[in-house]
């Protein structure tokens, strides 16, 4: 695959651009033979700059903006002509040179482009074949508007990012396909069989204690790698941790990451890691959280592979803070004293929750317990750090993590995974009661093993349905001022839909809030029960619309209001918790956790981009 190989101007002259391409705005994939070219440090260097250059690479590349100091001595002009002579669009240049500074593109026609394998918010995943190696790799083509310098520099930020860790756990950036005359881009990686997501989910693949300490082993190597650098990825979760059939696990996905730096540590945005695997200090609106949050999804992560299902799945932030109680326990005071969070104590349940990690994790080992319990400390500093967790005593004693190269090779994951989406889809829901049986881990001299099971879906891993043509959302306000009336609105063209109550009770009642009719908006609640249990069994709680209101959000700076995708329906989606905006489908038309996981991914990357855009975190 392509290699950066330092001062190798002679190269520049092998990357002209084909005659055919001048006349193409994609990247042309082709079968051709053509020879893949690698990617040069071309001839930016000065004597200078090389030494500049020469000493970031002894530190490791730790500057992200290496890039922006080594071309700051160059004029512009002459950085664009030296980028558009080594092959890159003039727009990327002139928004984002840095990004690919000392790289020279690599050529479509190098690359023979099969199924694609992913779908994210701004990009879509392929599979393809290295022409000249018959290397298989994985393109991830990032949909941006070319015409805006800050879409582009937004990409930028994750290519820098992703250049700047250097690390066997880490995805590795292997090069860029694009044309001085290309309207697009597309990231190379090396193609991964398998995600944890998938691997974990998979009812037929039981992992044993020590391919869990191994895969769990190579997680902290790659993050320890990041937080070294500065690098908080911000959306770990099993599905962004890779594995090949070597049994390599890799960090990908570093579109959320940021590097924190004095200028920015108290002003990053909060909405970001799937809602899931979300810190709690997120979920109340820190703004100035550090790596730690990583280290919180590395537990939920560490939870999963445990139990072969997440551990904590809300389907809105103010369901996810409870799931969060429920399991971890309720903060103590301490927590509540020494949170910075301007209305940190609007999140203070007004129940104790006892903690249940224990008992859901009673399979586990001691060690393992502790380390999970450290992993998901309410309080971010107890977290303590992904270097203090490799070194735990989980790892130190017996069963040892195994070697990678002894993990088995399972079948190829996207059929493996497909499949398994197929049957659950068909066989949902099951019943009303939850079938879901832990996968608890095997002991030390098991294999994984490839069974068949029974179908495992759980009819609580399905959002709350409701009436077929149903699609509508709802919000809640709270506020001070005359507008200070809590609105609970939702828009459902049909007169009456059935909402399970949960949620607005939960609110009620956890957290004191008051939910009254304003004028624009009325609602009314047939039937409320107060159940305070979310997971276990849907309340019976209906709501009828007379009038109907949009939400707004403010919260952490964001607005979803404004989303480029803009509907009545979607503003909706958002449940605003005194200044606090909880964000996130309720309710969807079709019941299926995909498109939950998918919609809230989306409004994540949405508002990220934005808060970029405007507050550059
Ligand atoms: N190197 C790879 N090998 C195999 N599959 C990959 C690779 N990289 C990504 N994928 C697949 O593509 C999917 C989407 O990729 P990725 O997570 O990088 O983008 P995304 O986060 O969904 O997109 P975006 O960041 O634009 O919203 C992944 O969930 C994974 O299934």
């Amino acid at each position: 695959m392509g290699c950066i190989s330092s001062k190798n101007v002679s190269c520049l002259a092998d990357q002209s651009v084909s005659p055919v391409q001048e006349h193409d705005p994609e990247p042309d994939f082709s079968s051709t033979n053509q020879q893949h070219r690698v990617l040069v440090d071309h001839s930016l260097e000065g004597s200078q700059n090389n030494k500049r250059s020469r000493k970031s690479r002894r530190l490791g590349g730790s500057d992200l903006r290496i890039g922006a100091s080594l071309i700051s001595g160059l004029s512009h002009k002459n950085i664009e002509a030296e980028q558009a002579a080594a092959g890159w669009p003039s727009w990327l240049c002139s928004a984002a040179a840095e990004a690919v500074h000392g790289w020279v593109p690599l050529k479509a026609e190098a690359f023979q482009k099969l199924e694609k394998i992913g779908q994210g918010t701004y990009s879509s995943v392929f599979r393809a074949r290295e022409v000249g190696t018959g290397k298989m790799v994985a393109l991830k083509k990032v949909k941006f508007d070319n015409l805006q310098p800050e879409s582009i520099r937004f990409m930028a930020r994750e290519i820098l990012i992703l250049r700047k860790l250097n690390h066997p756990n880490i995805m590795k950036l292997e090069g860029i396909v694009t044309s001085r005359t290309s309207s697009s881009i597309y990231l190379v990686f090396e193609y991964m069989e398998h995600d944890l997501a998938g691997l974990s989910s998979n009812p037929d693949i039981r992992f044993t204690e020590s391919q869990i300490k191994c895969y769990m082993k190579q997680l902290l190597w790659g993050l320890e790698h990041c937080h070294m650098r500065g690098v908080i990825h911000r959306d770990i979760k099993a599905s962004n941790i890779l594995v090949n059939n070597k049994g390599v696990l890799k960090l990908a996905d570093f579109g959320l990451a940021n590097v924190v730096t004095p200028k920015n540590k108290n002003n990053l945005t909060s909405r970001v890691v799937t809602l899931w695997y979300r810190a709690p200090e997120l979920l109340m609106g820190s703004t100035s959280y550090g790596v730690s949050v990583d280290l919180w999804s590395v537990g939920c992560v560490f939870a999963e592979i445990l139990m072969g299902k997440p551990i904590l799945k809300g389907r809105t932030e103010i369901e996810q803070l409870h799931k969060i109680y429920k399991l971890c326990g309720s903060p103590p005071d301490s927590f509540w004293k020494r949170a910075k969070l301007t209305h940190a104590t609007s999140f203070r349940p007004q129940h104790t929750y006892e903690a249940t990690l224990r008992e859901r994790c009673h399979e586990l080992s001691t060690t393992g317990v502790f380390l999970l319990e450290t992993l998901l400390s309410m309080e971010p500093e107890k977290r303590g750090t992904a270097s203090s967790a490799l070194n735990s005593e989980y790892f130190l004693t017996r069963p040892y993590a195994c070697d990678p190269s002894s993990l088995p090779k399972y079948p190829p994951n996207k059929e493996m995974d497909a499949k398994y989406r197929e049957d659950m889809r068909r066989s949902e829901p099951l019943s009303l009661h939850d079938t879901f049986e832990d996968k608890n881990i095997l002991n030390e001299t098991s294999r994984a093993t490839i069974t068949t099971h029974g179908n495992y879906y759980k009819l609580s891993d399905l959002p709350m349905t409701t009436d077929p043509a149903s699609g509508f959302a709802w919000a809640v306000k709270r506020r001070k001022d005359p507008d200070n009336i809590s609105t609970l609105t939702y828009n459902q063209p049909s007169s009456r839909s059935q909402l399970s109550g949960t949620s607005v009770a939960f609110a009620r009642n956890t957290f004191g809030l008051n939910l009254k009719p304003d004028n624009e908006s009325v609602w009314e609640i047939q039937g409320d029960k107060d159940d305070h249990d979310i997971e276990e069994g849907p309340s019976e709680t209906k709501l009828s619309r007379i009038g109907e209101r949009h939400g707004s959000l403010d919260g952490s700076g964001l607005d979803f209001s404004q989303r480029e995708d803009d509907s009545p329906e979607k503003n909706l989606e958002h449940l605003q918790f005194g200044k606090q905006s909880i964000s996130g489908p309720l309710i969807f038309k079709s019941g299926k956790i995909d498109e939950i996981l998918q919609r809230n991914e989306s409004n994540i990357r949405q508002a990220v981009r934005k808060s970029h855009f405007q507050r550059g975190t």
